[in-house]
């Protein structure tokens, strides 16, 4: 057997030598293709091709055929966004990204991000909503129904155009939380919350945060108690105590939600995102249970919003399942932003103490001793320029979202043919951070560029002014964002005197992740605060 073994092995010895240099020029003849074909692809997709089509956006290039600039794209799209900017600094227009074989269109001028958000025929915000129904579990038959176009007579929130109610859905909203009426009816249920809430005892005594035996102080981890908050102020508002008698860790579990949102905006596959899949259908399955409840027993408590989106998704057939789902999306548009803006706004404050004392300062008409009163007072720039400024200022740094549309048809914005299938994005960042614009020191919390010139005076209504998106979808719930977010901070001044705890870094960031508005803090970025209760509290009164 030896014998045999030893020629065999002599054999295959034998047949690598002869085998491997042909191997290895076959690899090499590979290679020398792969990198031919490669430089064939690169030369016509950013030299032949853009010559060929002056008409369409230059592309950033990139090396990877199917990733793009998806990696960049992922780990920190602002950066990627700005380096593109740098790149095309010298040609004007838009210009386009491609990450994972997806093409965008980014739009970083004022004038054309207009014709962007005006151009509803041609560039559609819908099929974003449509998407996010789809990835969270409505029915082909709801899409349909819900974006069908309905009788101009039909009963209910009035129709004159025709519209379907995924699009009068957005007329609806602006009835609910436009200045009028309805919105002041939520402003004082936010009033009274926030006096009975924001108290020292329930702040000491309450479980997540309680710090027992605390009779003059208490430290607070601030990012998790402004979202706890915020999102309970929120849910009240809509929905009354009833959602929370029905669950009542549905402000948890939406926190839990919410950290991992990305998951769902970049539509990761299941098993890889099974934190964000419990909470979600957690809340769906509450959500379900809220409107299974007789409506003699919760409508009352309900914001109008949420009775008559009910009563027109009812009228179409849609059962309470997907019902329980189109409202979770409402859920999370009240509720991503505020808590975040509160957190990054206290930040700032706290850092620049002047800013804290003016904003005090300025709020105090508001109160009667302890009590928010004046609903309007706080809201009013002409009395309270330092809180408007403080609002803009803290938006201007903290806000990470762009607008996205489809193309629907093949469009001209800014003078470049941008071809159906693809997407346009403005990116808020980009405009914001314009130092021809916003002035100096561009990256800097400085509320005094939108006070001390008149140019300055009039950014809030510049162009480059986009932190709630713009057009027909601009975000209807702004004004009552910024009344939750300055009335809660004017009160936590007015009652207690707020410190860092020891002398922690400026929070970073999360930019990794995209966000529906405000970016989220950095993991282990959070910090605590000493809350004290205020000796001069309610000194005018
Ligand atoms: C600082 C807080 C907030 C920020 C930065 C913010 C930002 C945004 C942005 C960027 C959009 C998308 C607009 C577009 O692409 O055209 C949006 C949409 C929306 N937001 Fe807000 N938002 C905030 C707070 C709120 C609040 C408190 C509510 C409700 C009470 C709300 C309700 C909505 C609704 C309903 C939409 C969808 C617009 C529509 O289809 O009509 N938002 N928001």
């Amino acid at each position: 057997m030896l014998p045999m073994a030893q020629s065999d092995r002599a054999d295959l010895v034998g047949q690598r030598m002869i085998l491997y240099p042909q191997n290895h020029a076959t690899m090499s003849f590979l290679f020398v293709l792969i990198g031919f074909v490669w430089a064939i692809w690169r030369c016509w997709r950013f030299t032949i091709y853009p010559k060929l089509h002056p008409d369409e956006p230059r592309e950033l290039p990139y090396l990877i055929p199917m990733l793009g600039h998806g990696s960049a794209f992922f780990h920190d799209s602002n950066g990627l966004l700005t380096r593109a900017r740098q790149y095309f600094a010298t040609t004007s227009g838009p210009f386009a990204l491609t990450a994972f074989n997806h093409t965008f269109y980014v739009v970083t001028d004022a004038k054309q991000s207009a014709e962007v958000y005006k151009n509803t025929d041609s560039l559609s915000f819908e099929e974003f909503v449509q998407t996010l129904m789809r990835t969270n579990g409505n029915d082909e038959d709801t899409i349909k129904t819900i974006y069908s176009s309905l009788p101009n007579d039909k009963p209910g929130f009035p129709n004159p155009e025709g519209l379907s109610l995924g699009v009068l859905a957005q007329r609806m909203h602006v009835h609910q939380l436009h200045p009028g009426d309805n919105m002041v009816i939520l402003q004082r249920k936010a009033r009274d919350w926030i006096n009975r809430q924001l108290d020292f005892r329930l702040l000491v005594e309450k479980p997540p945060f309680s710090n027992p035996g605390s009779s003059i102080d208490i430290q607070l981890p601030l990012y998790e108690w402004t979202s706890d908050f915020f999102v309970r102020l929120g849910q009240y508002v809509y929905f009354g105590d009833v959602l929370d008698r029905v669950n009542p860790n549905y402000a948890a579990d939406y926190i839990v939600f919410d950290e991992v949102i990305w998951k769902m905006l970049y539509q990761y596959p299941k098993f890889l995102c099974r934190d964000m899949i419990v909470p979600r259908n957690q809340m769906m399955a509450s959500l379900k249970s809220y409107f299974q409840i007789p409506q003699n027993q919760r409508r009352d408590q309900a914001a109008w919003i949420i009775n008559a989106m009910e009563d027109e998704m009812r009228a179409l057939g849609v059962d309470d399942e997907n019902l329980a789902i189109v409202v979770f999306h409402l859920y999370f548009a009240i509720n991503t932003n505020a808590r975040k803006t509160s957190f990054w706004m206290l930040t700032h404050l706290m850092r620049n103490p002047a800013y804290l004392t003016a904003f005090r300062e300025e709020t105090d008409p508001a109160f009667r001793g302890d009590e928010l009163v004046d609903i309007s007072y706080i809201q009013d720039a002409t009395k309270c320029p330092q809180v408007d400024a403080t609002w803009h200022e803290t938006l201007r740094l903290a806000g990470w979202a762009a607008s996205v549309r489809l193309v629907t048809r093949d469009v001209m914005v800014g003078g470049k043919l941008m071809r159906k299938g693809n997407r346009v994005m403005v990116p808020h960042r980009l405009l914001h951070f314009d130092e021809g614009i916003f002035g100096d020191d561009i990256a800097n919390w400085r509320p005094e560029r939108w006070l001390n010139t008149e140019a300055g005076r009039k950014l809030p209504n510049s162009p480059s002014w986009r932190p709630f998106g713009g057009g027909k979808t601009k975000c209807s719930g702004r004004y009552l964002a910024k009344y939750f977010v300055t009335a809660f901070v004017a009160t936590l001044l007015r009652r207690f005197d707020i410190e860092m705890v020891g002398n922690p870094p400026m929070p970073q960031a999360d930019v990794g992740r995209p966000v529906l508005g405000i970016i989220s803090v950095k993991e282990g970025y959070d910090y605590l605060v000493s809350v004290t209760k205020r000796k001069q509290a309610g000194v005018n009164n």
